[in-house]
């Protein structure tokens, strides 16, 4: 489960989130909807424990990132950038990220297997595509078999297998009780994934609810979306609020 109550962030002069709240449930798919700017990664970064809200709440399990006793199992996270040393293989990266937090060793070729990483997992990562990475990444997020994923703009940089393997995975893992959270402005693959949709604009939540409710009236989600937000450019109509 992920709550997010009323957070808000400032930077500089600037609001960049206010009063942002959802949720994210068990046993479903949340989609993370908003255009370029909206607020999505620094929603993402506070419940990360990255960054703090100037206001509010961010949990994970009921707790805010930081008092986990065990993030790895708990919530698996990619954000922008994998972080792995260029010179490390992915399988050494993982080995690495799994002994260090106590993890099965056996687990590694695991994940590897789960992203499609086997056959490049004993090359560097610096000879890695932008592809590649994001699967190391998602590969690392998951050595923890966490019930909690969220993941920020998962399908940047995959190639079609890449989007369908990401796509029953999270299906997966949602219909095996999993929280999962991810944030797009993908709206198309995002309507074939989720089950709940949040949409965000300007820094803040402007829609909310499941697939069919924000869906509405309109012929599609992406209706919905440029409906909802500036998604168009400056002057665009505004539609419903949660
Ligand atoms: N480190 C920072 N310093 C100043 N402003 C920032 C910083 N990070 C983000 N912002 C501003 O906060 C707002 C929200 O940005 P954020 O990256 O959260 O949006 P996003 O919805 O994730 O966008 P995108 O789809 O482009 O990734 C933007 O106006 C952005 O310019």
């Amino acid at each position: 489960m992920i709550t997010i109550d009323q957070v808000s962030k400032r930077r500089g002069s600037k609001q960049i989130l206010t009063e942002v709240g959802f949720e994210a449930r068990p046993g479903r798919v949340t989609g993370f909807l908003g255009p370029n700017g909206a607020g999505k990664s620094s929603t993402l970064r506070i419940l990360l424990g990255l960054d703090r809200p100037d206001g509010g709440v961010a949990l994970v399990a009921g707790r805010p990132f930081a008092r986990l006793r065990r993030p790895l199992t708990t919530v698996g996270a990619v954000l922008d950038g994998g972080g792995a040393h260029r010179s490390r293989t992915g399988r050494g990266h993982l080995r690495w990220i799994a002994a260090s937090n106590g993890l099965p060793r056996a687990r590694v070729d695991e994940v590897l297997d789960l992203v499609g990483l086997t056959e490049a997992a004993g090359r560097r990562v610096g000879g890695y595509s932008l592809g590649m990475g994001r699967r190391l990444a998602l590969a690392a997020a998951l050595l923890g078999d966490p019930p909690v994923l969220v993941l920020d703009e998962p399908v940047n940089g995959l190639d079609p297998e890449g989007i369908r393997r990401l796509r029953v995975l999270l299906r997966d893992r949602a219909a095996a009780g999993g929280t999962v959270l991810l944030s797009s402005h993908l709206i198309g693959e995002l309507a074939e994934t989720v089950d709940d949709v949040v949409v965000i604009d300007r820094g803040r939540v402007v829609a909310l609810g499941t697939l069919a409710e924000v869906t509405g009236a309109h012929r599609g989600l992406e209706d919905a979306f440029f409906a909802l937000t500036s998604g168009t450019g400056p002057g665009t109509g505004h539609g419903g609020r949660p």
